[in-house]
């Protein structure tokens, strides 16, 4: 090999050297400004008002943000390899691990409310799960980002309660009975068993009203329904279906077991001793009905039921008759 050759060789070799350097160094460079990037995300993501956790595919703790580390009480490095059964109750970290393996095994996004007892104090939980792949498609694990829900949770709870319910007496309201009545009917016709409803009507009411005041009025709605309310089943749907009526609804109730009540009730009513509470006395008048073969929609039901407390009405009231 001639020096020239020699000269060339080593010029190339230090050439490929010097390559191999600046590759290296900038690789460096790269890692360092990888690394810093994710310092920068890692500090964003512990800024933001969620839980972010990601996983790995045996639903192993990998990540976890500020407000994550925060919940659980660890550190970064105590979270990792650590999984829900450290941190939530045996029955909470069961959703939670079913959910995770179902995003894990079906390889889809879900989300889901979780209810979590944090030392006797109930949380609820919206959590989002997603599959996380690598570069080349292969699934490595998941990311989940829960968000605390409690208050919206509790406000539409009692926003749903009020839809449902009569703010005076807390019965169910019209609309409340209407559905499970729906409900008892197309049961009662599926299985063929009795049912039986009743219309409760307070008598003349008015008077009570122009005599004592709206106020002792209320105050007397809420003692009709406390008496019926005292007298039902478990199984039976009591609810104030207009301003001084009320309507039971009784599943699994023949015609003569709901005339029965009908009397007990009316009976009850009307020996209410007024020293109790010092309410004026009043009577109710009530129409009771039962489902019958030929009826197509629980309306035919509550249509005979009306007619028998008409009925009612109409032979002098404080009375009891069916349809
Ligand atoms: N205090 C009070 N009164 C109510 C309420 N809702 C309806 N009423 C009153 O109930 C009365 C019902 O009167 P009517 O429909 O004439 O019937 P009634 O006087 O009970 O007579 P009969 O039903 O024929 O026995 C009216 O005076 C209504 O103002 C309520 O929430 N509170």
């Amino acid at each position: 090999m001639s020096i020239d050759n020699i000269v060339l060789l080593l010029a190339v070799l230090l050439g490929l050297v010097a390559l191999l350097l600046a590759v290296h160094l900038s690789e460096n460079r790269k890692d360092r400004a990888k690394k810093q990037q994710l310092n920068s995300y890692e500090k964003i993501l512990d800024q933001v008002g969620a839980y972010i956790y990601v996983k790995d595919v045996k639903g192993r703790y990998v990540y976890g943000n500020q407000l994550t580390l925060d919940y659980f009480g660890v550190t970064l490095e105590q979270l990792k390899g650590t999984t829900d059964n450290y941190y939530f109750s045996p029955v909470v970290a069961e959703i939670l691990q079913r959910n995770d393996r179902k995003v894990l095994s079906q390889q889809q996004k879900m989300s889901d409310d979780i209810f979590v007892d944090n030392n006797g104090l109930h949380k609820v939980f919206h959590e989002v799960k997603q599959p996380l792949f690598d570069e080349k498609g292969k699934l490595i694990g998941l990311i989940g980002i829960s968000t605390e829900i409690t208050d919206e949770f509790n406000l539409r709870s009692e926003l749903e309660q009020l839809a449902n319910s009569d703010p005076l007496t807390d019965l169910y309201n019209r609309r409340s009975y209407s559905v499970f009545s729906e409900h008892e009917f197309t049961k009662a016709k599926r299985i063929s068993s009795p049912l039986s409803m009743m219309i409760i009507d307070i008598d003349l009411f008015k008077n009570v009203n122009d005599t004592f005041g709206h106020l002792v009025g209320d105050e007397v709605i809420k003692r009709v329904a406390s008496i019926c309310d005292k007298h039902i089943r478990e199984t039976d749907i009591l609810a104030r279906i207009g301003g001084e009526e009320f309507a039971i609804l009784l599943p699994d109730t023949d015609i003569e077991s709901a005339f029965k009540l009908a009397e007990r009730l009316r009976v009850a009513q009307q020996t209410h001793k007024a020293e109790d509470d010092d309410l004026p006395s009043i009577t109710i008048s009530i129409g009771v009905s039962s489902l019958q073969n030929n009826d197509n929609s629980f309306n035919d039901m509550f249509a005979r039921a009306d007619k028998a407390l008409y009925l009612s009405k109409h032979v002098g009231r404080n009375s009891v008759n069916v349809a």
